[in-house]
């Protein structure tokens, strides 16, 4: 299996989005107070999140793959295995049953066992934001 161990060809940030339904309008709101970071990144969602944030954000560079319970959240799972990702945004919601609990464990298992920045709520997201940026671009104003 490949595994790249490298940068985006075209150098930009590669983030995976993802919410669950209770959490989808927050990370709506997220992604638009840094939009001006996110619109030059590469950026996968899992299915309904990413349906929802092309609707509202329709010159995102960024690609859905399947609904979360439906295989999605495996997909970003193998992805961080594969290296492919600098960091993951993953609003998840703490009060509701999730049938694909096990995958919700599994994708958060990943990102910890790679070492990946993740971030589950809205001001984690922030800190994770500019800690990708600075060690990407050095600054928020070379970004
Ligand atoms: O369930 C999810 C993450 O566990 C999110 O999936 P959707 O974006 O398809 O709703």
């Amino acid at each position: 299996m490949q595994d790249t161990d490298s940068k985006s060809p075209t150098g930009a940030l590669r983030i995976a989005l993802v919410a669950h339904d209770k959490k989808k309008d927050d990370l709506i709101e997220w992604v638009g107070k840094h939009l001006h970071l996110l619109e030059k990144a590469e950026l996968f969602a899992t299915g309904t999140t990413g349906g929802r944030l092309l609707k509202a954000f329709p010159d995102l560079n960024l690609t859905p793959l399947f609904s979360g319970p439906l295989g999605g959240d495996q997909q970003i799972g193998a992805m961080i295995a594969e290296k492919r990702l600098d960091g993951l945004i993953f609003f998840v919601d703490p009060l509701s049953p999730m049938p694909h609990d096990v995958d919700v464990k599994a994708l958060n298992r990943l990102a910890i066992v790679y070492d990946l920045p993740m971030a589950c709520s809205a001001t984690t997201a922030n800190f994770v934001m500019l800690g990708l940026v600075e060690q990407k671009f050095g600054s928020m104003e070379a970004a």
